[in-house]
């Protein structure tokens, strides 16, 4: 069976972690990235969270995971280092919660890929459990191709598809746009800025490329 990606909208949504060790961390900071409400319910926490307590970026609970503890989560992740509590927490979630089991994720109904993340891109890999560090691998190969740089220009194509949008166009000439600010031409900011003028209309310049 194959799995099935999401890209999951967490703003505001709340997230509980089971467990305040060093995997429990590596979750916590890419839910705070998605803006998830998170709580950490451990009985102790990883040095690394002292940061984000202090900040109020995270809630503790200071005890062991009890089945209360998951009520009103969206997403669930169990990362505490045994086995029985992270398969119990398993047992425990309702069926329309997403959770996460890092030490069995058979136990669970999803499982995080690694990814990288320019803006409004994300590029995710996944090789379901077979090999974490093969989907490291390949996504560090990936994000030398899409650089730093695609952060901008992702803001680029969405100001432009925006633009062909806004005006009534014919749908051939709209997709005809839309492919083209893609090329590789459009990866600098002068032709950009042409692109966004044209769509303007400014200098009376026709629609179609020259
Ligand atoms: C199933 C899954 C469940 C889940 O956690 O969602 C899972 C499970 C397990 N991982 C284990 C080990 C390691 N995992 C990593 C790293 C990452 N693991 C991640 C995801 C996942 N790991 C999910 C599958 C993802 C997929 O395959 O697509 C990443 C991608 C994302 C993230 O964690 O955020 C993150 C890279 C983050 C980044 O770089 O961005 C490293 C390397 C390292 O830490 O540097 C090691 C040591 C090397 C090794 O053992 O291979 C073990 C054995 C534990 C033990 O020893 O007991 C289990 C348990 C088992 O296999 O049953
Ligand atoms: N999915 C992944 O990427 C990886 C998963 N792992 C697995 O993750 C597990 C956790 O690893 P680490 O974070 O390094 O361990 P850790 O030892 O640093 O942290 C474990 C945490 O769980 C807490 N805990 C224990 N029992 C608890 C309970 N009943 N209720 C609430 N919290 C409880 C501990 O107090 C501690 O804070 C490991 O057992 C390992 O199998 C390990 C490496 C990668």
């Amino acid at each position: 069976m194959e799995t099935y990606p999401v890209m999951l909208n967490l703003y505001g949504r709340k997230a509980v972690i089971a467990g305040g060790g060093k995997i429990a961390y590596r979750k916590t900071i890419g839910l705070l990235k998605a803006g998830a409400k998170i709580t950490i319910i451990s009985p102790d926490l990883y040095s690394e969270f002292n940061n984000l307590l202090e900040s109020g970026q995270v809630e503790w609970k200071q005890k062991e995971v009890e089945a209360n503890d998951l009520k009103g989560a969206l997403i669930v992740i169990a990362a505490t280092d045994n086995k029985s509590v992270n398969r119990k927490i398993s047992g425990l979630v309702s069926p329309h919660q997403l959770v996460n089991v890092v030490d069995d994720s058979r136990l669970g109904n999803f499982h995080v890929p690694a990814k990288v993340t320019r803006g409004k891109l994300t590029i995710a890999v996944g090789t379901d459990g077979a090999s974490p560090i093969l989907a490291q691998k390949i996504r560090d190969e990936i994000a030398d191709v899409y650089d730093e740089s695609y952060r901008d220009y992702l803001l680029f194509l969405e100001k432009a598809r925006e633009k062909i949008y806004t005006k009534k166009r014919h749908i051939t000439l709209r997709g005809q746009l839309l492919k083209e600010i893609t090329q590789k031409e459009y990866r600098t900011t002068e032709n950009q800025q042409k692109f966004l003028e044209r769509m303007n209309g400014k200098n009376g310049r026709a629609e179609t490329k020259p």
